[in-house]
């Protein structure tokens, strides 16, 4: 085979702008707007279904509104909201994965939706376990000294 038709059967095998339109998505989202309304749809169904986005919904809610009455420091009130923040993501990127793996598997037991799974759980654990020792080192500290002053 010539150099020329290896190049000419590499680029006839190259995506066409068509199919980088996404044609398997059944819907596409055509504007910014459409786009909020559908990432509020999956923050709405997270927070109904998902019981513990909720309890970590409330528990970053009290450490960011403890931070606040405290008064500690600009960047540490953001740091709270960070950890608190990247806690329901991983909860958000969590319950979606779940969704994939079922819709992939349905109801049999496949190894590999375990690791799927457990991996994506663990990944929640670990931010919720970061964030708890950051609110800590930030709150528990000028919180104690609010009783001995
Ligand atoms: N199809 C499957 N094959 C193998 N193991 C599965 C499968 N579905 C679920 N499991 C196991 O059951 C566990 C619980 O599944 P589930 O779908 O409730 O996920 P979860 O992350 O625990 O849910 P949540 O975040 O809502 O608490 C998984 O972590 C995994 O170990």
């Amino acid at each position: 085979m010539s150099n020329k038709s290896i190049i000419s059967s590499q680029s006839s095998t190259e995506p066409e702008p068509a199919r980088l339109k996404r044609e398997l998505s059944f819907k596409v989202a055509h504007n910014l707007f459409v786009s909020f309304k559908y990432a509020w749809a999956g923050l709405s169904y997270t927070f109904q279904t998902q019981r513990n986005f909720r309890i970590h919904t409330v528990i970053g809610s009290v450490a960011l509104s403890m931070g606040l009455s405290l008064q500690l420091e600009p960047v540490e009130l953001a740091v709270i909201a960070l950890t608190s923040g990247l806690v329901l993501v991983m909860e958000l990127l969590n319950t979606a994965l779940e969704a994939v793996v079922d819709l992939t598997v349905e109801r049999t037991y496949h190894e590999l939706a375990k690791i799927a799974k457990d991996c994506a759980a663990a990944a929640v654990l670990v931010s919720a376990m970061a964030a708890v020792v950051i609110a800590a080192f930030l709150i528990i500290p000028p919180f104690l000294a609010l009783f001995q002053a």
